[in-house]
């Protein structure tokens, strides 16, 4: 049994309550963890630890090259325990041990991108219209930074937001998903064998409603970064407001994957598979909402149910699944509740819609593979994010009623588009509302080009260039070499 504590100035220190939590594997609720459970008051003082190391301690004065090289050496600690960190990632999570392998090659290079950015920006020179004088913009860390981060890629998304954060020179207190901490106190301890002075990086576990509404309200912290549902980041962000902090929101996404009938007709099938049921459909991007031009329909439909079928759900461990379980009990019951709204409202299940029935999987949180057709724009389970395996299929016939269709969710994260026509791709990108498009393919990030949605799905762009001036202000130095009086009030 693993037994962890929260990191604070330096320190690893139980809950001030003395209260823990049990985490649970998912693909069998054994329990696999015992963890400190912090509430409002540890929040306050990992604040505190990480106020006065930015205040008072050398962090944000280090040079900017010393700086990067421990955040390099971060992603080569994390490279080194690949493999505990994404056998820690799936026992957690319950995806496969291969996805999870991905995410940590995919965060050793976050941190090797960052600390190679971190003396990249020398300032900028602005022609200043006075004479005898210069204009200069410098960058400049943020300050405190409060980083709240979801369950389904726990370390990936705390690095989205760790590496800039220490880059650019801010203090920084994490607070992962309850429910999945393991790999983020992981982290901490690799960050405190890198050396990180003491109060750089701190670590609070507990409910989203305390640890993590403290960082969101606190006027001890500059700028709160989000990731999550819609519903918790409208509270945060009504949260920041009392200090006016600095806010970032990684929000939901409803993501359309449109399949024209001039496609790769076997690579878009792959990818509508891939777009879905990676992370058992627990993906912001995931394109659930696949529409395809009516020609291709019927071919579309019944070449994915006759590869749904053959998808292996099972452990994550066991290298033959494809898809691990969903993330918890309470998960599992709303994807059910969406799928019995479907039916409800119309739409046709052609496959899955139900707990698989192997003996094997009864322990854990599975659910099958699930394909509706006949779906229609109105649908909630088109309008909303379900967040599970479940792909809806939608009929078009041009390209404008794609287009509408497709913009007309609250969402804006990201969608992908197939078609062979030039044209028609230059039209497609820019027509579509959101953060990311992909022609021709579908959920690729990486960590030189920014993520974020328009619209409600977030606010602000980590990764890239963008993700690390998100952590840093902007101050604009005047100087005047040859100041006279104005004598505006007499001399
Ligand atoms: N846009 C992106 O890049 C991206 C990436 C991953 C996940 N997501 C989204 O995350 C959601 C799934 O994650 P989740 O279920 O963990 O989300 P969630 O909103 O329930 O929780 C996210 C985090 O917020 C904390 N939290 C809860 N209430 C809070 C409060 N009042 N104040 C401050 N923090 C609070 C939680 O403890 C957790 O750490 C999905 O909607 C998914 O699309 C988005
Ligand atoms: C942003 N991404 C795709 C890594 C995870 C979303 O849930």
């Amino acid at each position: 049994m693993i037994e962890k504590r929260m990191y604070v100035d330096g320190q690893w220190v139980d809950a001030r309550s003395g209260k823990t939590r049990s985490i649970i594997n998912p693909a069998n609720q054994e329990v696999i963890a015992e963890v400190a459970e912090g509430g409002r008051e540890d929040s306050r003082v990992a604040i505190a630890a990480a106020r006065r190391a930015f205040d008072q301690g050398d962090w944000p004065r280090t040079p900017a090259n010393e700086r990067g090289a421990l955040v390099y050496r971060l992603g080569e600690l994390v490279a080194r325990e690949r493999e505990e960190l994404a056998r820690l990632e799936t026992l957690d999570t319950g995806k496969t041990l291969e996805e999870s392998r991905w995410d940590m090659d995919d965060i050793a290079g976050i941190f090797k991108y960052y600390g190679g950015l971190a003396d990249k920006d020398g300032g900028e020179s602005i022609a200043s219209p006075v004479p005898d004088s210069s204009s200069t913009l410098v960058r400049e860390p943020v300050g405190v930074c409060g980083q709240i981060s979801p369950w389904n890629y726990p370390l990936l998304q705390a690095s989205w937001k760790m590496a800039p954060a220490l880059a650019a020179g801010c203090t920084i207190v994490m607070k992962p998903s309850e429910i999945t901490p393991l790999t983020t106190i992981r982290i901490t301890e690799l960050a405190q064998e890198a050396g990180f002075p003491a109060g750089v990086v701190n670590t609070v576990l507990g409910e989203g409603a305390e640890v993590g509404a403290e960082l969101a309200e606190s006027p001890q912290v500059d700028l709160i970064s989000f990731t999550g549902g819609i519903t918790t980041g409208k509270q945060v962000m009504r949260a920041a407001s009392g200090n006016v902090k600095k806010v970032a929101l990684e929000l939901g996404g409803k993501n359309p994957n449109i399949i024209f009938a001039d496609a790769d007709f076997d690579t878009a099938l792959d990818y509508v598979l891939n777009g879905v049921f990676f992370h058992a459909g627990q993906i912001c991007s995931a394109g659930a909402r696949v529409m395809v031009e009516e020609p291709l329909h019927d071919r579309l439909v019944e070449a994915l149910a006759q590869r749904i079928k053959r998808i292996v759900v099972g452990d994550g461990f066991n290298p033959d699944s494809r898809m691990g379980p969903l993330i918890s009990a309470e998960h599992r019951d709303k994807v059910e509740r969406y799928v019995e709204v479907a039916q409800r409202e119309g739409a046709n299940l052609v496959l899955g819609g139900r707990r698989p029935e192997a003996d094997h999987l009864q322990d854990g949180f599975y659910y099958e593979p699930t394909l509706f057709t006949g779906c229609s724009n109105d649908m909630k389970i088109v309008q909303e994010e379900v967040f599970g395996p479940v792909i809806t299929i939608e009929k078009f016939s041009t390209e404008d009623e794609a287009v509408a269709r497709a913009n007309s969710t609250i969402y804006g994260l990201s969608a992908g588009f197939w078609t062979r026509d030039p044209d028609r791709i230059q039209r497609m990108s820019r027509a579509l509302r959101f953060g990311t498009v992909w022609v021709n393919d579908f959920n690729v990030y990486f960590t030189q080009a920014p993520w974020g949605g328009y619209k409600q799905s977030g606010l602000g762009r980590e990764l890239g260039k963008m993700g690390l001036e998100e952590y840093t202000e902007v101050k604009h130095v005047y100087q005047n070499f040859n100041a006279k009086p104005l004598n505006w009030f007499g001399a």
